[in-house]
């Protein structure tokens, strides 16, 4: 019997790797390793983190401007060339219009959102969630953090009494979770507050489990289909949806409304466009929305998700090298003061412009801590690479290794090291658009890098202008980071010391 089973296993094994097409590069004439039955190029994915796993992965073909391996059972192209990069991102978009990310929108409260559409359905859609992301919607941004800070500072303060160190990404996370959901939902939050039901959102929507199931949904969309895989756990989509059910029959029955995300999706669903139409499929056959509850539920998923953990954990690395680099710090905190005691408040959104080296460290932070260390893009048409006879079919995926890329030194000289100043004025133009990609690159950049700018701006300005943070004794140089979250997240955490200053 165990023979039988054996046979059966490999035979499967042999059958699935003849499916996934195994010499699809050698026939193409590009470099490529050579892919394991089921694993692909990715057997040894189980065994690094996403980083040291794709730095390894980035290091063969040192010298070719990509190199072809397979991402389990598809065909993969990794690109090394930042002007190959901006092809594919930015000048020819129009075969790149998905990131391959997949969940059935029929069975996945999550699977209609923006992140997961692409072609016509996802221009649609980005462009109505664009509107939420103007100069009058971000300059709300000022009351929301004015509000949050007020929490953060109370818990800084209790914590400085007790005199430990204070585990910085979760503070982070409770700061960016209050302003995401007052964003979305208008509401306000107090994450720090012990019995709070929204401060552990983030962590579940990014946990292992959510990783594994967007892998299920690249690799094999049909096997994502035939599982019914969804990407968040029951009780997350099921609290988010209750919540968004309460706000909104909270705002008609009182007949109010704010200017946050909510209501903006409201009236996109009265005012759909679609609603008197027979049109299911738009030309290029992505589906024509139809903007319902279940539409304005998913985009609230995304905008949540999107809009906490990776905040929190850009600022935590922000915090983490200024308490390395106590000189940089300083000149940060020199620049706030100065802008402080000129207008006499907090900074505020009309201020930022002022603030260019806090801005530069940011930049450096997010090129040397990229809290996702690959991108995909995945072709969608036919497609010849420039000045090149390499053609592609649809469905192959591209894979952009932003964390290598922002760690190689031909891109980055001296890339270990924390350099604000590469991002100066004058330093600026030598950096390729090809080889910076922490909020991706083109259409399809982050909708929301303005948002965590500003954010990121408005939060530190308070912290670093109230209290100075040092390594303490249970900082782990360098940080160590989880193996399975799709966002690079500190594991088990960052302890800094933090002292107050001349406030009181
Ligand atoms: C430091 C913070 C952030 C980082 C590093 C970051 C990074 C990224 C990256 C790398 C992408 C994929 C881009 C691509 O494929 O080219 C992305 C997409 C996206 N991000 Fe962010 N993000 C951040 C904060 C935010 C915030 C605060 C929001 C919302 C308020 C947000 C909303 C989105 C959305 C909606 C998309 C999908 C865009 C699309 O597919 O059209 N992000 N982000």
């Amino acid at each position: 019997m165990l023979l039988i089973l054996g046979i059966l296993f490999v035979t499967c094994c042999i059958l699935l790797w003849a499916l996934s097409s195994p010499f699809y590069w050698k026939s193409k004439g590009v470099p490529y390793l050579f892919p394991l039955p089921l694993f692909g190029s990715y057997l040894t994915s189980f065994l690094l983190s996403n980083k040291d796993f794709y730095a390894k992965l980035y290091k063969n073909y040192p010298n070719e401007k990509y190199f072809g391996l397979h991402f389990y059972t598809r065909p993969a192209l990794l690109i090394r060339d930042p002007s190959i990069m901006k092809d594919i991102f930015m000048k020819d978009f129009e075969y790149f219009t998905s990131n391959g990310l997949y969940s059935n929108f029929d069975n996945d409260p999550f699977g209609e959102n923006l992140l997961f559409l692409h072609g016509q359905e996802w221009k649609k859609l980005r462009l109505k969630l664009t509107r939420q992301f103007t100069p009058s919607k971000l300059r709300l941004m000022n009351d929301y953090v004015e509000n949050i800070m007020k929490n953060a500072t109370d818990f800084i303060n209790k914590s400085i009494k007790q005199n430990e160190p204070i585990e910085i990404v979760k503070m982070n996370t409770n700061i960016a979770t209050d302003v995401i959901v007052q964003a979305v939902y208008g509401i306000e939050t107090d994450c720090f507050e012990d019995k709070s039901l929204f401060s552990s959102l983030g962590m579940k929507m990014f946990s292992p489990k959510t990783n594994t199931n967007m892998l299920f949904g690249t690799v094999s969309p049909k096997l994502n289909d035939f599982l019914k895989v969804n990407i968040f756990e029951k009780d997350v989509t099921e609290f988010v949806e209750n919540v968004m059910k309460d706000v909104i029959e909270y705002r008609e029955k009182n007949q109010f409304n704010k200017k946050d995300f909510l209501d903006a999706m409201i009236n996109v669903m009265k005012t759909n466009e679609n609603n008197n139409k027979n049109e299911i499929y738009f030309p290029d056959k992505t589906r024509v929305p139809e903007y319902t509850f279940k539409t304005a539920l998913a985009q609230a998923l995304l905008l949540i998700s999107a809009g906490s953990e990776s905040v929190a954990m850009a600022m935590s690395f922000f915090l983490y090298e200024i308490s390395l680099n106590q000189e940089i710090q300083d000149k940060c905190r020199e620049e706030i003061m100065a802008v402080v005691n000129e207008t006499g408040t907090d900074i505020r959104y009309e201020d930022i412009n002022k603030l260019t080296y806090l801005d530069m460290t940011i930049k450096e932070t997010v090129r040397k801590h990229p809290l996702f260390v690959i991108l995909f893009r995945k072709c969608t048409k036919r497609y010849q690479f420039r000045n090149s006879n390499l053609t592609i079919e649809p469905g192959t995926l591209l894979l952009a290794p932003v964390r290598s890329i922002q760690w190689d030194p031909n891109n980055y000289p001296d890339p270990e090291s924390f350099i604000p100043e590469r991002f100066s004025n004058e330093n600026k133009a030598s950096i390729d658009a090809g080889a910076y990609l922490p909020f991706g690159l083109g259409p399809r950049t982050c909708l929301g890098k303005y948002f965590a700018r500003l954010e990121m701006l408005l939060v530190i300005s308070r912290l670093l202008r109230n209290y100075r943070f040092t390594m303490s004794s249970k900082t782990e140089v360098p940080v160590k980071v989880c193996k399975y979250t799709r966002i690079v997240t500190p594991n088990p955490g960052i302890w800094l010391n933090v002292e107050p200053i001349n406030q009181f």
